[in-house]
């Protein structure tokens, strides 16, 4: 079911400041922000050989990372983010499999303007997976 790697997020207390580090310091090549006011983030994608790095800030007052970035002030890993081809029938699966499936199970369009679920991080090994399907 899950297929290719699509990104690994990290929260960041700084865009601007893990934006240039990943450009300057790195030599990475970073994408300008993109406000997803419909996820509560402002995100930065970078691209990689063979995937990206999603740098994520909170965007307003109820950000679902906020919570993360309390316990985490300097950043960190906050999730990965798998490709599915139907992302329907993974989440009738992974659901009849007892996982949860956040918010009210209907996909979100992502960053990229594919359909988005996410999976809570207790049920997959403390990890907070995304499926993006493509
Ligand atoms: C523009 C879309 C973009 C894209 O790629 O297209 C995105 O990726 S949007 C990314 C931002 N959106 C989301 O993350 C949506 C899904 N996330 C959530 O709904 C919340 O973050 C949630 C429910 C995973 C956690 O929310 P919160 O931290 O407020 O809840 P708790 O404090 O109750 O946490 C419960 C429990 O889980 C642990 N936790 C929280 N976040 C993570 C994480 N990222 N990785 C691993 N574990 C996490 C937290 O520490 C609690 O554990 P406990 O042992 O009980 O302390
Ligand atoms: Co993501």
């Amino acid at each position: 079911m899950i297929g290719k790697l699509n990104h690994v997020a990290i929260a960041v207390p700084d865009l601007g400041a893990a934006a240039a580090q990943y450009r300057d310091t790195l030599g990475a090549h970073v994408n300008p922000p993109q406000d997803e006011p419909d996820h509560g983030v402002t995100v930065v994608f970078i691209d990689l050989p063979n995937t990206k790095i999603e740098l994520l800030h909170p965007l307003g007052d109820d950000s679902p990372i906020a919570g993360f970035l309390a316990k985490n002030p300097s950043g960190g890993i906050h999730h990965i983010c798998y490709e599915v081809d139907d992302i329907m029938a993974a989440r009738d699966r992974l659901t009849a499999a007892g996982a949860r499936v956040l918010g009210d199970g209907t996909p979100k369009i992502g960053a990229h303007g594919k359909p988005v679920l996410f999976l809570h991080p207790k049920d997959f090994t403390g990890t907070l997976v995304e499926l993006e399907q493509v």
